[in-house]
């Protein structure tokens, strides 16, 4: 079967994705190099101020308006048993998340990160993936537009984030489906479950994988019938970041996902995402992995809510701090390198 029109737009932007700007990365070169320190000194921190120079397109990079956005959605695989918590914690945690009380409210609060919250049909969970389509795909379609809200009010930088009790089972379904494996090669403990819930979460995979076998053919197929909400729009938030010169940190093994997906339809589709940390769920290394990355940070956190991808973005302003406020060798008087 071809791939349902209504998803011609998002593969349309998906495969024509602009180019970085080296010109713009050769200038953050060519500053750093007068700066007072060893040349490559600064490491990572070094090449974060490159990324953003090349994805934001401006040889002085800047982060004056830095989002983390969270996607909030919900889930009908949570009816097999596969998480710790019940369902309705992701709709308390949206209000944590807004009111303050929640961990990524504290850090955005203390470095001075807008947060954007999106809620997405939290009353509606798509279908039990082991008995049904998540979504239909004009809903998928739908929502990956929605999510391409995230770029107005023109951050400057967006980390992907979300929350929904049972995604890290939809995570595991779409990485199997993606990269083959069975359900156990791809599920962890999530928000803590035990020997039980793991093995009811590889079962609740096998099932989804085997329900939907033959249906599969297509990344965003694959989005549709085994993904969430929250994962269409990290999707679009990720591509319409690109089309609008606006780099991104992908948080945890769920954001990944997202990422995962479009990297299926376009691998150069994700070369304006930087992966904020290795998360301690088991299968988050691997999943990285296939899609060429690394984890910038590896802290052992699983809390998912853009929590990783927010502190990745921390690093990434001390770095572009540096970059702008560091003496140079000739306004320091510091005698540069002998040989
Ligand atoms: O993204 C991750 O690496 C990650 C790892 C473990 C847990 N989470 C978060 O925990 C929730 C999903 O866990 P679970 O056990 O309900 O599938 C969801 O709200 C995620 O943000 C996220
Ligand atoms: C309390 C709680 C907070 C979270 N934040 C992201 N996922 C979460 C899952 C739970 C259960």
């Amino acid at each position: 079967m071809p791939l349902n029109s209504a998803f011609s737009d998002i593969v349309d932007l998906l495969v024509a994705v602009p180019e970085g700007d080296e010109k713009a990365v050769a200038a953050v070169r060519e500053r750093d190099a007068q700066l007072t320190k060893p040349p490559g000194s600064l490491g990572r921190l070094e090449e974060l101020v490159e990324f953003l120079a090349r994805w934001q397109h401006r040889a002085r990079p800047r982060l004056d308006n830095p989002m983390v956005t969270i996607f909030a959605g919900n889930h009908g695989v949570t009816d097999q048993g596969v998480s710790s918590f019940p369902r309705e914690v992701t709709a308390q945690m949206v209000a944590n998340f807004t009111n303050g009380g929640a961990a990524i409210s504290q850090i955005c609060a203390l470095h001075e990160i807008n947060l954007r919250v999106f809620e997405l049909a939290l009353e509606l969970p798509t279908g039990d993936i082991t008995v049904e389509p998540a979504l239909d795909d004009q809903m998928c379609a739908a929502t990956i537009a929605y999510g391409m809200e995230a770029v107005a009010g023109k951050p400057d930088l967006i980390c992907l984030g979300e929350m929904g009790i049972g995604n890290t089972t939809i995570a595991a379904a779409i990485n199997a489906a993606l990269y083959g494996g069975t359900g156990a090669d791809w599920v962890g403990r999530g928000t803590g479950v035990d020997d039980a819930g793991l093995k009811r979460k590889a079962e609740a995979v096998d099932r989804a994988l085997a329900h939907h076998a033959g249906q599969l053919n297509h990344p965003l197929e694959i989005l549709a019938r085994l993904g969430g909400r929250e994962i269409c729009a990290m999707l679009g938030a990720l591509v319409a970041a690109r089309h609008q010169k606006v780099p991104v940190i992908v948080d945890g093994y769920v954001a990944t996902t997202a990422a995962a997906i479009a990297h299926a339809v376009n691998p150069a589709a994700i070369n304006h995402c930087l992966f904020a940390h290795v998360s301690a769920e088991s299968a988050h290394a691997r999943a990285l992995e296939k899609v060429g990355q690394t984890g910038l940070l590896d802290l052992g956190m699983r809390l998912g809510e853009g929590s990783g991808a927010a502190l990745a973005a921390v690093m990434a302003k001390t770095a572009l701090h540096l970059h702008d406020n560091m003496a140079t060798f000739e306004s320091a008087a510091v005698s540069g390198k002998s040989s």
